[in-house]
């Protein structure tokens, strides 16, 4: 082994469009953070990032904007995810001026080769001595704690802020996966939409997302209500109403469906040796889109599988990376399959 190796920090990033996390060999978690960034309109100049721009979000002067750099779980802005995760670093005080960091960030499966070279790319510039890259349903399996390296099947579903990844994994790797650009980004779209729709009420994404956590349901029975307050649309006057569970059922049903569709069809594709397995072991649900009520049920309806919501779900993305990162050695054939790439 290269004695830098030996003694740089390992950094594991789950660099995800509405969380960032960030995991050290050795610590555990050191940050977690929403990918946010609040920049000076003019200058383009960081103001704020993480958790203290989101709360800037909805509420920001024209001198100011707050931007998303990550869209559909890949960068969308290179410029301001590079500024957003050199301050995350930062903040966790993981560069060191004489022995760079390795860096392992996950990234959604199926991106593009040019989509990868980006993240690789951003890593390198924050000052990774040496950047690798694992697919996120991998991760999330190492996560969840599966054995995901013997000849068994096991499947995953990672419901995230921009993408959802269902992922069958034998041997280390994915057998059959696909990844659908829908996660918790788009159900709050489309709460706002439903509020519009039918109480001519203007609401903001952070209100969609509180109605989502609060009351959200993928469970049309779960009975729950929220007060929602936002602007008249005919008025343009401040007004709140209250929004019921089952309703939020109602506007996430197509989005729900889509999910239950893509799991459909992993499920049509994985052989029948793997899927005996998964019959006998049940799908694992890890990301915050986890969460949401009754969605475990929900997909197990669907699926007619048995389907189980891993621990840690928000978590589990970046425990996994962390763990690959750690065990590089030993889990090479996992780094060495598919779309993972290595970079120096
Ligand atoms: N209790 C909850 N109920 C429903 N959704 C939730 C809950 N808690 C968090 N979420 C949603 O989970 C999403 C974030 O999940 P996660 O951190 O796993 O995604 P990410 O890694 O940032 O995204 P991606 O992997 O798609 O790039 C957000 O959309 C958030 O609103």
């Amino acid at each position: 082994m290269n004695i830098l190796n030996k003694f740089s920090k390992k950094i594991a990033i789950d660099l995800g469009t509405a969380t960032v996390i960030i995991y050290e060999s050795g610590k555990g978690i050191v940050l977690q953070e929403p990918s946010f960034v609040a920049l000076d309109s003019k200058s383009n100049k960081i103001i704020a990032v993480g958790e203290e721009a989101r709360r800037m979000l909805g509420r920001t002067p024209a001198n100011i904007k707050v931007v998303r750099p990550l869209k559909d779980g890949v960068i969308a802005d290179f410029e301001v995810a590079e500024m957003m995760l050199k301050s995350f670093l930062k903040k966790v005080g993981v560069k060191s001026r004489f022995i760079k960091p390795q860096i392992m960030v996950c990234i959604p499966v199926g991106v593009t080769g040019v989509e990868s070279r980006a993240v690789l790319e951003a890593a390198v510039q924050v000052g990774a001595r040496k950047a690798y890259l694992i697919e996120e349903p991998i991760a999330a399996a190492i996560g969840a704690g599966l054995g995901i390296e013997k000849a068994e099947g096991n499947m995953v579903i990672d419901i995230g802020g921009g993408t959802t990844e269902i992922a069958v994994l034998s041997l280390g790797g994915i057998v059959v996966g696909e990844s659908i650009r829908v996660g918790g980004d788009k159900f709050d779209e489309a709460l706002v939409r439903y509020v519009r729709e039918n109480y001519n009420l203007v609401i903001g994404e952070s209100t969609a997302e509180e109605i989502k956590i609060n009351i959200g349901s993928a469970d049309p029975n779960f009975s729950a209500k929220f007060e929602v307050k936002g602007r008249d649309l005919m008025t343009g006057l401040p007004r709140h109403i209250e929004l019921s569970a089952e309703e939020t059922n109602k506007a996430f049903k197509e989005l729900l469906d889509n999910i239950a569709h893509a799991a459909r069809r992993v499920l049509e594709q994985t052989p029948p040796e793997l899927s005996a397995d998964i019959v006998e072991k049940g799908i694992i649900l890890t990301g915050g889109g986890s969460l949401l009520a009754g969605i475990d049920k929900f997909l197990s309806k669907e699926t007619e599988v048995g389907v189980f919501v891993s621990d840690d779900p928000l978590t589990c993305v970046a425990e996994g990376t962390g763990q690959a990162l750690n065990e590089l050695d030993k889990i090479s054939n996992v780094l060495s399959t598919g779309n993972q790439g290595v970079f120096s």
